[in-house]
């Protein structure tokens, strides 16, 4: 994994970008800064005009943990797409198997519910967020995250059926095993929006399913540099997504690109 801001990562970034790209973001931690709590979280505004200034170029997608009601409230602008709940949400088609994904939510919820309040794992600090089609578990304020995180994986390896676990930044993400993942959905999105390329960029292992897809039409960029990710390039830190966010939309008016998911200009 090199650096995107780099003679390497510039060059990677003039061969993706091209009339034809799609641009693709994770929300939390990678537009938004981590805080807290999860109700806190918005799209700063300074990343927010230049989402909107992009999406005049190419289409801007969101593709994120949070259910799509909750994500699209903090966005102030109306992306192109936006795919809730990891992938599960907002793709034609979703809404069938996410009946049944709900009925298994509700079935993790109220297990959870009443092994979290069972004396031996009362802990306030511990919440469960119920997003419909999957569940998170944040531990952030427990009283001994460490700990938290350990009892917790050994709840959720009981549950029944058995969850797809998704751990994040002091959080255990659920999902049921058949349902879809961020990878699948930046697919779909590339191929429903007829993208030629994509560039998609996120900071946690709910994002590696789109890291791991590595094809030569992604560009991945993952925020922070580590060892532990599939992304091709890593920038330093969130506050980068701004240059970031200004290499692109300098290079699509150079290129003379427009949003073609938009409807065409009035000529006179
Ligand atoms: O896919 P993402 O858009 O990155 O969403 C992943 C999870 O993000 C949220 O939780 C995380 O961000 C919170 C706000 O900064 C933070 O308080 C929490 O500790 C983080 O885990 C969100 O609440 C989850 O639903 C998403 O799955």
């Amino acid at each position: 994994m090199g650096a995107l801001f780099s003679t390497e990562g510039f060059a990677r970034l003039d061969a993706i970008v091209r009339p034809g790209l799609l641009c693709a973001f994770d929300f939390d931690g990678t537009l938004s800064p981590i805080v807290a709590l999860p109700e806190h979280a918005c799209l700063p505004t300074e990343l927010m005009y230049r989402l909107v200034e992009l999406s005049a170029y190419a289409p801007v997608a969101i593709i994120t943990g949070r259910a799509l009601d909750d994500v699209r409230e903090r966005l102030g602008f109306v992306p192109d797409f936006v795919v809730g709940n990891h992938g599960i949400e907002g793709l034609p088609g979703w809404e069938e198997p996410a009946a049944r994904h709900r009925a298994v939510c509700r079935l993790w919820h109220e297990r959870l519910s009443s092994i979290l309040h069972e004396p031996a794992m009362f802990d306030p600090g511990i919440v469960i967020e119920n997003k419909r089609y999957s569940l998170s578990v944040h531990y952030r304020h427990a009283r001994d995250p460490i700990e938290a995180e350990s009892r917790l994986r050994n709840v959720l390896m009981h549950l029944e059926p058995l969850p797809r676990v998704i751990s994040g930044k002091c959080v255990f993400n659920l999902l049921p095993e058949e349902a879809g993942d961020k990878g699948s959905a930046l697919e779909q999105l590339m191929q429903i929006s007829r993208a030629q390329s994509a560039i998609y960029i996120g900071d946690d292992i709910t994002d590696e399913d789109v890291f791991r897809l590595r094809r030569g039409n992604l560009l991945t960029v993952r925020i922070e540099c580590t060892t532990e990710t599939e992304a091709e390039f890593f920038l330093r830190r969130r506050q980068d997504m701004a240059q970031l966010l200004d290499e692109l939309i300098n290079r699509l008016h150079t290129l003379g690109a427009r949003n073609w998911t938009l409807p065409a200009p009035i000529s006179h």
